[in-house]
């Protein structure tokens, strides 16, 4: 064990850094994607990457101080499967019915080295469950294959460093630790309700992405200063060498007034020059991508900029300069000073205590600001902000916000989609960029292949359904796609060539992707519960009334039940009939309940079925929806405050450059 505790040692030393070293670009890979670093996620890889170097390197070790010593018990390998039971029953002393041998046992080699070798590769498995996600036939696989690579580095000398094995190839050891990979997958099983679902860290990510993170601001704020402060004291500098400090000298001008010009020129610049030029960003800003508006987001005028860093100046300057002012009070030349300065000088002490309880308010009300605003989940303004009414927020959460402010009506969006076309994009090729939009959707919560299920009404945004379930299939996506009807009797175009299209090109193609046709409840019941992904392409902004029609009820109230009380797995018959008749996310309720652990995730084209486009009035039922995806503009049921629960995270697909269309629409309904 003296071999092993060294190596660990070691180990200890040395990896954590190395590990840190190959999880930095990963950290990198994280904020470009979402703005922000999901902490959990880059725990979990840090502790992957040091776990595979310490389990790799404790195989590998000791080596040999000469590369072509022969290690006579390392010679031949043991291919015997269970030598160690044999060997272990051979010399023990174990026996059942006296405990007083139980712990000497356990001190066995051939035991504890067993454990050992479980062990070694049991947080592999967990992690390949819990974090990548993989099913048990998998893991088995991948712990085979990374427990072959281990015994294969020692078969080969470290593939070749060494002319003879070192280590002994062992078959034992292949089982163990294969069966340490397994045992870590289950084990992980009863954690899994309790640990926080990874695939929601991403989403986490990307709102924290969106959000203008007080962290973010201060390191805007601390580059700009740099950058102010750098470029005048080069300025300065130069001044200096090029002798206009004499020259200022000897015209009677204060050099320390020279510089502070400088200084509050560069600072000019940073804060209010660059922003104008810039329409809202500091250089800092521009580097972490945040933006200076309005509090509704609408871009800020000249003078807000220069508010708004002006008090932020005076905030912070002024009490300094006035502790300045109090505590250096010269009372030599206080005749000359008048009666402000003998009041001042008579109540020093009085006045510094009052500017210290001052800080200390300022302090505080700072403090519980922020915490107000961490609980409450919103952007922390500070007191420069009001009164600048300017706000600091990501460029993405401005442009979100101004899509959110101008949405348009569904039948502008039907007139948006003629212009669209007349322009020459016809709109089958809308229907394929809206499809590809949602699959990308898709295959962003679930990176890898798995069985997703299509929910395809008969209209165009079933069309868009068609599309998306062609490219979750050619990305090798189980894809099943459920439809009211075959695609021929489909009555909307361009839906129903399109759909014609992707069938036809499933079958030349070979794609996994299978058309159910006006399924019986249990077998989409079937489809749902092996679902990692729902997609809801039932209906869009072709939706009327406040009640929707069989089958698509139907449809909405299964996979809501699927998301919400859980598959139906062993619990069939009564149960499964009790738990079913609760459909408690069907009741009007102000908030949904929790959604199941193994939820899939859910995404709804355009906008979630039941919920009126136009008006946000919702009918019974309503697709729930972790992300909705709507084509071209928000529309304004989108934006309705009772719509947020349905529709999740919207992601805006505009399928085009709508700029000019919107303009040219806006012209002719005359501006809003
Ligand atoms: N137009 C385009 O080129 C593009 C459209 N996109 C997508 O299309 C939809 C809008 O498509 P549209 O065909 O106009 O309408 P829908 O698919 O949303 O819905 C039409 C079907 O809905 C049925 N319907 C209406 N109300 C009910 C109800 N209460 N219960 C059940 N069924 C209902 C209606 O049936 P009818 O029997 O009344 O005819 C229709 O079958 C848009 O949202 C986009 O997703 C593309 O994105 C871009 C190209
Ligand atoms: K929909």
């Amino acid at each position: 064990m003296n071999v092993y505790t060294n190596n660990i040692v070691t180990a200890a030393v040395a990896f954590p850094f190395i590990a840190f070293a190959i999880t930095v670009p990963y950290m990198i890979y994280q904020y470009r994607k979402f703005g922000s670093i999901p902490w959990l996620r880059t725990i979990i890889v840090y502790s992957f990457v040091f776990y595979l170097m310490c389990a790799y390197f404790l195989v590998i070790l000791p080596l040999p101080d000469d590369r072509s010593a022969v290690v006579a018990y390392a010679a031949t390998p043991q291919l015997f499967p269970f030598n160690f039971v044999r060997e272990f029953l051979a010399q023990t002393t174990f026996n059942a019915g006296d405990p007083s041998t139980w712990l000497a046992t356990l001190r066995d080699p051939y035991v504890y080295e067993a454990i050992f070798n479980v062990l070694l590769l049991t947080p592999l498995g967990m992690c390949l469950r819990y974090y990548f996600r993989r099913t048990w036939w998998q893991t088995l696989l991948i712990g085979f294959s990374v427990t072959l690579f281990f015994e294969l580095s020692q078969l080969t000398g470290l593939w070749g460093v060494y002319a003879h094995p070192y280590r002994l190839f062992d078959v034992d050891d292949l089982m163990l630790n294969t069966l340490g990979a397994m045992v870590g997958f289950w084990i992980v099983g009863p954690a899994l309700r309790l640990l926080p679902d990874i695939r929601l860290v991403n989403e986490e990510a990307r709102e924290a992405g969106m959000r203008a993170s007080a962290t973010k601001r201060g390191l805007s704020f601390f580059i700009d200063v740099f950058v102010a402060q750098t470029l005048s004291s080069i300025v300065i500098g130069g001044f200096g060498t090029a002798g206009l400090e004499s020259v200022a000298r000897s015209q009677g001008i204060s050099w320390g007034l020279v510089s502070m010009s400088v200084d509050f020129l560069f600072y000019l610049l940073c804060f209010v020059i660059v922003p104008v030029i810039t329409k809202g960003q500091t250089p800092g800003q521009m580097i972490l991508k945040l933006r200076i508006v309005r509090p509704d987001a609408s871009p800020a005028r000249w003078y807000q900029y220069l508010a708004r860093y002006g008090f932020l100046y005076a905030l912070v300057l002024a009490p300094l300069l006035a502790l300045n002012g109090i505590v250096s009070l010269d009372p030599s030349r206080m005749p000359e000073m008048g009666m402000l300065a003998s009041v001042i000088a008579d109540h020093r002490a009085a006045l510094v205590v009052c500017w210290i309880a001052l800080m200390c308010a300022w302090a505080l009300s700072l403090i519980v600001r922020a915490i107000r605003s961490a609980v409450k989940k919103r952007p922390f303004v500070m007191l420069n902000g009001i009164l600048s009414a300017t706000r600091v927020m990501t460029d993405e959460a401005v442009g979100v916000e101004r899509d959110r402010k101008n949405p348009l009506d569904v039948d502008e969006v039907s007139a948006l989609e003629s212009l669209i076309e007349e322009g020459g994009t016809p709109l089958s090729e809308l229907m394929e960029r809206a499809g590809i939009a949602v699959a990308d959707e898709v295959r962003a919560w679930v990176p890898d292949p798995a069985p997703v299920v299509v929910l395809a009404g008969s209209g165009n945004n079933g069309g868009d359904g068609w599309v998306c379930a062609r490219a979750l299939a050619e990305a090798g996506y189980k894809t099943t796609l459920v439809t009211p009807d075959i695609a021929e009797r489909m009555k909307a175009e361009p839906a129903r060539s399109t759909a014609l299209a992707v069938f036809s090109s499933a079958s030349e193609n070979d794609l996994p992707l299978s058309v159910l046709v006006a399924p019986d409840a249990d077998v989409l019941a079937d489809a749902l519960d092996d679902a990692m992904a729902i997609v809801d392409a039932i209906l869009g902004t072709g939706f009327s009334g406040t009640e929707l029609r069989e089958p698509y009820a139907g449809w909405i109230r299964a996979a809501n039940r699927r998301r919400f009380e859980g598959s139906r797995g062993k619990g069939r018959g009564f149960h499964r009939k009790r738990r079913f008749e609760r459909a408690d996310h069907d009741r009007a309720r102000r908030s949904l309940p929790r959604k199941v652990k193994d939820a899939p995730f859910a995404v709804a084209v355009d906008v979630p079925s039941g919920l009126s486009a136009q008006t946000g009035a919702l009918a019974r039922p309503t697709f729930v929806a972790d992300a909705t995806v709507t084509m071209l503009a928000y529309k304004p049921g989108l934006v309705k405050p009772q719509a947020t629960r349905y529709t999740g995270t919207i992601e805006l697909a505009r399928l085009v450059d709508t700029a000019p269309y919107t303009a040219r629409l806006r012209e002719a309904c005359g501006d809003r």
